[in-house]
C-alpha cells in the first residue's frame, strides 16, 4: 500500500489508464474490463483492475491539476511499477478546427505550472508523450476513421484564468487544447523511464464558444476510452 492508494503489490497491472474522474475510472473498467476488482478507494480516488482481451489493464482516478495527478502517477510509477501510463481526459479547443466532440493527442505538454519552473530551475523542459504510444493511438485512430489531431498541448494550472491574452497568444503560437495534468504526466514518467500519452476529448472550444451537452462528452469519451484501449493492447 502506497500513501494514497491502498493496493497490495501485484494488485495494479503494468498498463493504467488515468481519468481525472474517479466515476470515470469506474465506468470503464465496469464497461470494459472483465473480472474487475477495486484495489483502492483513499479519498475516493477509485482504482481499478481487470483484463481487456485477456490483458491486464488498472484504471486510477487522478484528480484534477497537477499536483493531484502527481501524488498518484508518481506512486503508481515508484512503488507499483507502472510503465504505461494513458491519460484520458477532456480539454478545451484553442484553434477553430479544433472542434468539439475531436480527440487531441497530446505530443508536448507546455505548461504555466511552477512544479516544472523549480524542478529545472533555469532551463524549460519539454514534457513529452511517448511516440510509440502516439504512434499506436493515431493508427487506431485512423482506422477508426475518428476526427482526431497532434500536437503540443497547454497543462495549466488556473482554470478560471483572470489573463485571456495567454490563451490569444497560446492560439498564436498553434498549441490545440488546453488542460491540467499532462505536463506533469509526461515529466513523471520520463523520470521513471516509463511510457505516457494524454489524450482528450474537446468538451468546449475556446474560439468559438461551441461546448458540447453531457451526452455528447459521454459518447466521445467512450470512443477516445476504447481507441485508448485498444492502442495499449495491439
Ligand atoms: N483549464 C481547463 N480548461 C478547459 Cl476549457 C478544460 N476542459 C477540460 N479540462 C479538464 O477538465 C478539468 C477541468 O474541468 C481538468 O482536469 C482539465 O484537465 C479543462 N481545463
Amino acid at each position: 500500500m502506497s500513501t494514497h492508494i491502498a493496493a497490495a503489490s501485484g494488485e495494479i497491472a503494468e498498463t493504467v489508464l488515468l481519468p481525472g474522474d474517479p466515476l470515470r475510472a469506474e465506468w470503464i473498467a465496469k464497461t470494459y474490463l472483465d473480472d474487475v476488482t477495486c484495489y483502492s478507494q483513499v479519498r475516493n480516488m477509485l482504482g481499478f483492475t481487470g483484463t481487456y482481451r485477456g490483458e491486464r489493464i488498472s484504471v486510477q482516478g487522478t484528480g484534477m491539476g497537477q499536483p493531484s495527478i502527481s501524488i498518484y502517477v508518481h506512486e503508481l510509477l515508484a512503488e507499483y511499477g507502472a510503465k504505461t501510463l494513458v491519460r484520458v481526459g477532456s480539454c478545451g479547443g484553442l484553434l477553430a478546427d479544433v472542434a468539439i466532440r475531436d480527440l487531441v493527442v497530446g505530443i508536448s505538454a507546455a505548461t504555466d505550472s511552477s512544479m516544472n519552473a523549480l524542478r529545472f530551475e533555469g532551463f524549460h523542459y519539454a514534457p513529452t508523450a511517448d511516440f510509440s504510444l502516439v504512434r499506436a493511438y493515431v493508427e487506431k485512430a485512423e482506422a477508426a476513421g475518428a476526427r482526431y489531431h497532434v500536437g503540443q498541448i497547454f497543462s495549466t494550472d488556473v482554470f478560471y484564468h483572470d489573463r485571456p491574452e495567454l490563451r490569444d497568444r497560446l492560439t498564436q503560437y498553434g498549441v490545440l487544447a488546453v488542460e491540467m495534468e499532462a505536463a506533469a504526466l509526461y515529466t513523471l514518467a520520463a523520470k521513471f523511464d516509463a511510457r505516457a500519452m494524454a489524450v482528450c476529448t474537446v468538451s468546449d472550444n475556446l474560439v468559438t464558444g461551441e461546448e458540447t451537452s453531457a451526452d455528447e462528452r459521454e459518447r466521445t469519451f467512450a470512443e477516445m476510452v476504447e481507441l485508448a484501449l485498444d492502442a495499449v493492447s495491439a
